[in-house]
């Protein structure tokens, strides 16, 4: 569903992302884990094709990022780590907005948006100006946003960061029936043992490199994420 291969992006004089592969299956939660500044966003806006890249192939479900931008930008959706929406829109106009760029007719509006506004306690709000809504709020919008049009691979950046336990939790849910449906998620977080728990693959990059990556057993073991997570960081220093 993903491929990278041999990414590689500088900036000026420094290399971010350092000739870095990642595979990603259908049915496949996979984890993005790596220090501060390791290179785990800027992979990911390389691969969603809002940032260009010095060398490497991505491609989403067979179409390459670089040439079929637009065929790539429909298999996808992706949630920045910074949820920053169209303030003056009110929560209602942006999913239709989002609707309306994907093709979504109005009963799958209904089927999709509806259920995940209530389940997010976000309904009572949706007829409110974005502008006036909390960080966890717009993340909550975001994340109904990305589902609406029924994507294959979902890419996100951070996304329990502001989630209520509750959100968390249907958030985790979602992501889960998401792969089960034979969708693939990329997703960073700093947050280990979430990803532990949830992730059916998982990948660790430091300075721009892969570590390691591989099913949960193959990358840690009998160990915790969080132990080999450390031990490996601290040993490539
Ligand atoms: N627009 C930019 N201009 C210059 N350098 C950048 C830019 N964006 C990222 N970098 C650099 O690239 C490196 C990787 O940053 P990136 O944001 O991908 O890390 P990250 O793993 O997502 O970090 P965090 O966990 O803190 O979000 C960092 O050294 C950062 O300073």
């Amino acid at each position: 569903m993903l491929k990278i291969e041999h990414l590689t992006k500088t900036f000026d004089d420094k290399t971010a992302v350092d000739d870095l592969s990642l595979r990603i299956a259908p049915g496949e939660v996979y984890g993005f884990v790596g220090h501060n500044g390791a290179g785990k966003t800027t992979t990911i806006k390389c691969a969603v094709g809002i940032m260009a890249f010095d060398r490497g192939k991505i491609a989403i479900d067979g179409h390459s990022v670089k040439d079929e931008p637009v065929a790539c930008k429909r298999e996808l959706a992706y949630i920045p780590d910074n949820p920053d929406l169209y303030d003056y829109m009110t929560g209602a106009k942006y999913l239709n907005f989002l609707a309306d760029v994907f093709g979504v007719d109005s009963a799958t509006r209904e089927a999709i948006i509806r259920p995940l506004a209530d389940k997010f306690e976000l309904t009572s709000e949706l007829g409110q100006p974005i502008a006036t809504y909390s960080h966890g709020m717009k993340q909550k919008l975001a994340i109904i946003g990305a589902w609406a049009h029924s994507p294959k691979l979902i890419l996100m950046d951070e996304p329990f960061v502001g989630l209520d336990p509750l959100a968390s939790k249907l958030l985790k849910d979602m992501m889960r029936e998401h792969c089960d449906k034979g969708g693939a998620i990329l997703f960073s977080t700093h947050v280990l043992d979430v990803a532990e728990k949830i992730c059916d693959k998982i990948a660790i990059i430091k300075a721009g490199r892969l570590l390691r990556s591989g099913t949960m057993d193959e990358v840690k073991g009998d160990e915790s994420l969080e132990e080999v997570f450390l031990e490996l960081v601290e040993s490539e220093a």
